[in-house]
């Protein structure tokens, strides 16, 4: 299958009239344009058909799942493939073609509005409109079912998961109605309940999430294929692990619950009945295996990758950040300013980093270490007189006061630019944040990009950052600055693994006085 890869959109800076071009404004032009290369490249590394091409390999008769296993095609009677969420239309493709002329069916429940295939192997089902489930939805969750309900033990049953896919494969347990889920949930979202917690009352609601699929399904062999929009990829969490070995107590979702609609007789009598049920015994898990294909890690050691051919040092420091997007914007423009010093700020940089809990989990690497290892890099870049790329990842969140349009990315780096501002570093800094899928919030850009100079610009255009952030309205601060030139935009992504977020610092000390930023 051939694939598009993801562009940039963005006015060049040539048709925009700055004031007092010198070298340091050089620096941050280039530091902007290095930033959205490294950014594309990081979501370009987790394109969803790319990730499949590059993961899954057919020779002869031998599925090999790179890294893994082999499987011989020829051990079984039968392939069929299902695939839930935002991403599994361009998986589903490079499958089919990867299966071809082994394939016996495979049906898709993707979000409303999802482009055609050209090819007629597809079943595509689309349905939940804004993320919500509807009968569309349950229509196509009942159509795998039955497909999965149909395998014989001899079949190999190959599943393909990314975000949304709890959403698209909407299967409450008898009694339950879609109706009753839906209010369940949308209650628990809006009372601030995290994505883990939202899972948790959903894998006991369903009949398929927290490993039903598979307890409805007598093939010995299947494997799921999963792009993860989860930070750290916990398995019964993404899609609410509708393949993976439900280990919830029978309390779990009643505890989430109780904490935020506290009267549980204000619920439907058939949730209440489901809620308070045991945990049923699942069947053997042996053969089931899931592979995470794609995350947020993946993209950062790309887009590292890009920021050290552009003679960048780069630092991975998180695919976990979570908090209030403008606090951590603050807090991550004071650690670049830190970082920027001619001194190395050894205590404030290191208290920093545990503040913002920006540890690196994913390798196991425990803090201390992981923030000697950091110090050092950092000593080492600085004595090379190299520039830094600090890498993030993860999902910030925004508590929406105001009436303005805006998205976590744009206010965190909004927030950033501030700071910077306040600060006034001596290094050119640039800060981008941007999402994964390339939508930020309800608007139609991906985040945004700053510099330790916007600030001072917009104020100059008696445009006042404070008043945007106040209003949640930071994608008009953007528009009205510079037209909307700081802006990310990509237009839809295809994928979806959170957000970037890239600190870009040189090693050169301002030329400009103090006084000149
Ligand atoms: N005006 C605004 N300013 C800042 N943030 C906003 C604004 N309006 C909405 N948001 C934030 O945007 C978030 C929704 O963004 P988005 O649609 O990217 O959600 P998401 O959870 O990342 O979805 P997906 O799982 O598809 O990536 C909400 O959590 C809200 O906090
Ligand atoms: O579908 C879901 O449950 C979320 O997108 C998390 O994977």
């Amino acid at each position: 299958m051939r694939t598009s890869l993801v562009k940039l959109y963005h006015r060049p800076l040539k048709f925009l009239k700055f004031r007092n071009m010198g070298t340091y404004r050089n620096t941050l032009n280039l530091q902007e344009e290095d930033a959205r290369k490294i950014f594309l490249a990081g979501v370009n590394s987790v394109i969803p058909s790319e990730l499949v091409r590059s993961k899954v390999r057919r020779r002869d008769n031998i599925l090999t799942i790179v890294g893994t296993e082999n499987v011989s095609l020829d051990q079984f009677t039968s392939v069929n493939v299902v695939g839930f969420g935002k991403a599994v239309l361009p998986m589903a493709e490079e499958m089919i073609d990867i299966l071809q002329g082994r394939l016996n069916r495979c049906i898709v429940s993707v979000p409303e509005g999802t482009r055609e295939s050209s090819l007629p192997a597809v079943e595509i089902n689309r349905g939940a409109k804004d993320n919500i489930p509807d009968e569309n939805a349950a229509s196509a969750a009942n159509k795998i079912v039955q497909l999965v309900e149909s395998c014989k033990e001899t079949d190999l049953l190959i599943v393909l998961i990314s975000g949304g896919g709890s959403a698209l494969l909407p299967a409450p347990k008898p009694p339950i109605t879609i109706e009753e889920k839906g209010r369940v949930i949308k209650a628990l979202s809006r009372s601030g309940a995290t994505i883990n917690e939202l899972n948790t009352v959903r894998r006991k609601l369903s009949l398929v999430k927290g490993g039903g699929l598979v307890q409805i399904c007598k093939s010995k062999k299947i494997i799921s294929l999963i792009l993860s929009d989860v930070l750290g990829d916990p398995l019964n969490v993404i899609a609410s692990g509708p393949t993976v070995q439900n280990t919830d107590d029978a309390q779990d979702a009643l505890n989430v619950v109780n904490k935020y609609i506290g009267d549980l007789s204000s619920l439907p009598e058939s949730v209440q009945n489901v809620l308070h049920e045991d945990v049923g015994v699942q069947r053997d898990f042996s053969g089931v295996q899931n592979f995470i294909i794609g995350n947020n890690t993946i993209a950062l050691q790309q887009a590292s990758v890009v920021a050290r051919e552009l003679k960048y040092e780069p630092l991975i420091v998180t695919s976990r950040l979570e908090g209030e997007a403008r606090l951590i914007g603050e807090k991550l423009a004071v650690l670049a300013s830190l970082i920027g010093d001619e001194t190395i700020h050894r205590d404030k940089i290191g208290f920093l980093i545990k503040e913002l809990h920006l540890r690196e989990f994913d390798t196991g690497t425990c803090i201390r270490k992981y923030m000697q290892e950091f110090l050092n890099n950092l000593i080492d870049a600085r004595r090379q007189r190299r520039d830094l790329c600090l890498l993030l990842g993860g999902e910030t969140t925004v508590k929406v006061i105001g009436n303005g349009i805006g998205g976590r990315n744009q206010e965190l780096a909004l927030s950033a630019a501030c700071q910077l501002h306040h600060l006034k570093p001596k290094s050119g800094i640039t800060i981008l944040s941007a999402g994964t899928d390339g939508i930020d919030g309800p608007c139609d850009m991906a985040g945004a990009v700053v510099n330790s100079l916007l600030v001072q610009e917009a104020i100059a255009q008696t445009i006042s950052p404070a008043d945007f952030l106040d209003n949640n309205d930071t994608y008009n601060f953007y528009k009205q600055v510079f037209s909307g030139h700081n802006h990310v935009h990509t237009g839809h992504t295809g994928t979806n693994v959170c957000d970037i977020i890239l600190i870009l610092i040189s090693h050169k000390v301002s030329h400009c006085t103090k006084s000149r930023i």
